[in-house]
């Protein structure tokens, strides 16, 4: 293995790009960089439009994905004081089911019409297709589809085919021109190499593709009759068996750097270019934790759980089992929690007076961090509080992101303080659910591997080892996804035969790194018992759905508008 070679990975975030430089021989990261992108999520309104946005909706510009490409990945190469010759292949991955409508040529329809909301690409928090997805649950349930199980009963509206159905039946003029339909994971190795493929993973978990095929064009038909052609907007077929969709295997050669993606990058032109990934499945490559039984929970502004298996099984609320999925040879589960570091996020943004902004600033440190630390202070229970972590919705095992958050026990006692922690402690409760739900289906879950941006939110770590009940490995990088995908694109280099091999090679995890104190374990326990009650009470979305929809209707174009003194009446 020459010691000289280094490969690139960049992943790509919901808030930025993180680019990094890694040695092939041992996955030392010798450089980085972060591009954040300059229209971060877009929520409200099209960029430089007076076009608004629904509830629920969430979009990406394609352009600051392809500023990752330009601005992090030179700056990485630039960090880590190599040369870019030494550079073998990139790697990336992304966020998913982030997905855009585009030309044949994979133009973004939102470049050509840029005032057209469905022209843009839908992030994967885009919740604006929960109807379409109960649509599709229900007609699948009702037909009996061999491939709803593989998603614990219920597909969900973050994915292709709702987002999909949404865009023919909101904007069909959209729906028409689009001739692909296609996740930025593998929109942007299209941009790097100038081959489109379909990877297996995104496929797979976000695109109904289950024993070789894609739900049939009949099924699609009774969803909508303009809907049967959806899946040859999906599809990549060999030209010697047209029709047969074609996937790209994980840690497959994509393609090779064109000589305009070396110029934005400044890399080699002709070097390997790894097949698209998603940034959790890749995560577990970076903790060399690609074996059956090792669930890498990647936590970020939302958690995903990723476990690679020998056995298949049905896992009522799972984000989907894919075949080769992770790895291949394995099958591959994936859960989730569509909201946790977004949940502190509009917590500190939204509910914490401006004392504590100014009492962490003089203390030097942020916001989380001293929450954090006066939350530390008490003991379990203390605040008298339990809270459903379900403000984006409730990806597993409920896969309804219609639902919304809940927090009892507040008193005029209560401290934002208090809610913090009530708020972290909601959050291991779903993850323990969640682990849970896995073992009683006969998916044994073996250990439990943490990464991702709250890593660094030591007090969160030990609350999750106490409300686990088991310890957490922690993987060895702050940039889990970028080394995943660096990982991912030695494999594609030849550098390594395979992602088992490369994963030993450059992957890094600290095992048992966080162990449950037994005093705190128990009391946690307690509050778990009513967090499960609290969770069923509110799990048939009876009273959250009625909200939404009261929330809907107030804001709607017929709400009521109180203006004047008779406001504060
Ligand atoms: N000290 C902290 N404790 C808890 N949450 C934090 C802390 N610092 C940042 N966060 C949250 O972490 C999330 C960002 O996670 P990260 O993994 O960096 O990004 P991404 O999810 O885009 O990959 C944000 O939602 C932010 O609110
Ligand atoms: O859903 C998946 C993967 O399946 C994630 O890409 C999505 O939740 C976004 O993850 P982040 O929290 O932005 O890292």
């Amino acid at each position: 293995m020459n010691a000289n070679n280094y490969v690139v990975g960049v992943d790509f975030g919901t808030l930025s790009g993180r680019a990094v430089v890694v040695r092939v021989s041992d996955g030392a990261e010798v450089g980085s960089a972060v591009h954040e992108y300059a229209h971060g999520v877009i929520e409200e309104h099209l960029p430089g439009s007076s076009v608004r946005l629904g509830p629920d909706w969430a979009l990406q510009s394609p352009q600051d994905w392809l500023d990752v490409l330009r601005f992090a990945v030179p700056s990485a190469i630039s960090a880590a004081g190599v040369s870019p010759s030494q550079v073998v292949g990139v790697g990336t991955d992304f966020t998913a089911c982030t997905v855009l409508p585009t030309t044949a040529d994979g133009t973004p329809l939102c470049f050509e019409t840029p005032s057209l909301p469905h022209a843009w690409p839908k992030l994967w928090k885009h919740h604006a297709a929960q109807a379409h997805a109960d649509r599709i649950n229900a007609l699948a349930a009702s037909r009996g589809e061999a491939w709803l199980p593989r998603y614990g009963g219920k597909i969900s509206s973050e994915w292709e085919f709702a987002k999909g159905l949404q865009v023919l039946e909101e904007d069909p003029s959209v729906y028409e021109r689009a001739r692909r339909w296609i996740e930025a994971a593998d929109w942007i190795v299209w941009q790097l190499t100038g081959v489109e493929t379909r990877n297996v993973c995104t496929a797979g978990y976000k695109g109904i593709y289950q024993d070789g095929g894609y739900p049939s064009a009949e099924f699609l038909s009774a969803l909508n009759p303009d809907f049967a052609d959806f899946v040859h907007k999906l599809t990549v077929t060999e030209p010697s068996t047209p029709g047969a969709p074609v996937l790209a295997p994980l840690g497959g050669l994509a393609g090779r750097l064109t000589a305009r993606a070396a110029e934005w990058t400044g890399l080699p032109e002709g070097i390997a270019v790894a097949v698209g990934n998603v940034d959790a499945h890749v995560t577990a490559a970076a903790a060399d934790a690609v074996r059956p039984g090792q669930m890498v929970a990647i936590m970020g502004t939302s958690t995903c759980h990723v476990m690679p298996s020998d056995r298949l099984a049905e896992v009522p609320g799972m984000c989907g089992v894919v075949r080769d999925g992770i790895v291949p040879g394995l099958w591959g589960y994936e859960a989730g929690q569509s909201g946790v570091g977004d949940i502190f996020a509009w917590f500190v943004d939204n509910a914490v007076p401006s004392s504590y902004a100014q009492e962490a600033k003089a203390r030097g440190l942020s916001i989380h961090e001293h929450l954090t630390g006066l939350a530390a202070a008490q003991a379990v229970g203390e605040h008298g509080l339990l809270a459903l972590d379900w403000h984006n919705g409730n990806r597993s095992i409920l896969v309804d992101h219609h639902l919304s958050g809940v927090i009892v026990g507040q008193t005029l006692a209560t401290r934002p303080e208090d809610v913090y922690r009530a708020l972290i402690e909601a959050t291991a409760f779903g993850a323990r659910l969640i682990v849970e739900t896995f073992e009683r289906s006969g998916v044994p879950v073996e250990e439990f591997v943490v990464a991702g941006g709250l890593l660094k939110n030591r007090f969160l770590m030990q609350v999750y080892a106490d409300v686990l009940r088991r310890p957490l490995s922690v993987i060895g990088s702050e940039q889990g996804p970028a080394l995943g995908s660096a990982v991912h694109a030695a494999v594609a280099a030849g550098a390594y035969e395979d992602i088992e091999q490369a994963s030993a090679a450059m992957g890094k995890r600290t095992v048992a790194a966080y162990v449950p104190d037994d005093k705190a374990a128990d009391a946690y326990d307690l509050l778990y018992a009513e967090y499960r009650r609290l969770h069923d009470l509110f799990a048939d979305g009876d009273i959250l759905h009625t909200l939404r929809r009261l929330r809907n209707a107030a804001t709607g174009p017929g709400r009521p508008s109180i203006q004047g003194s008779e406001a504060g009446a």
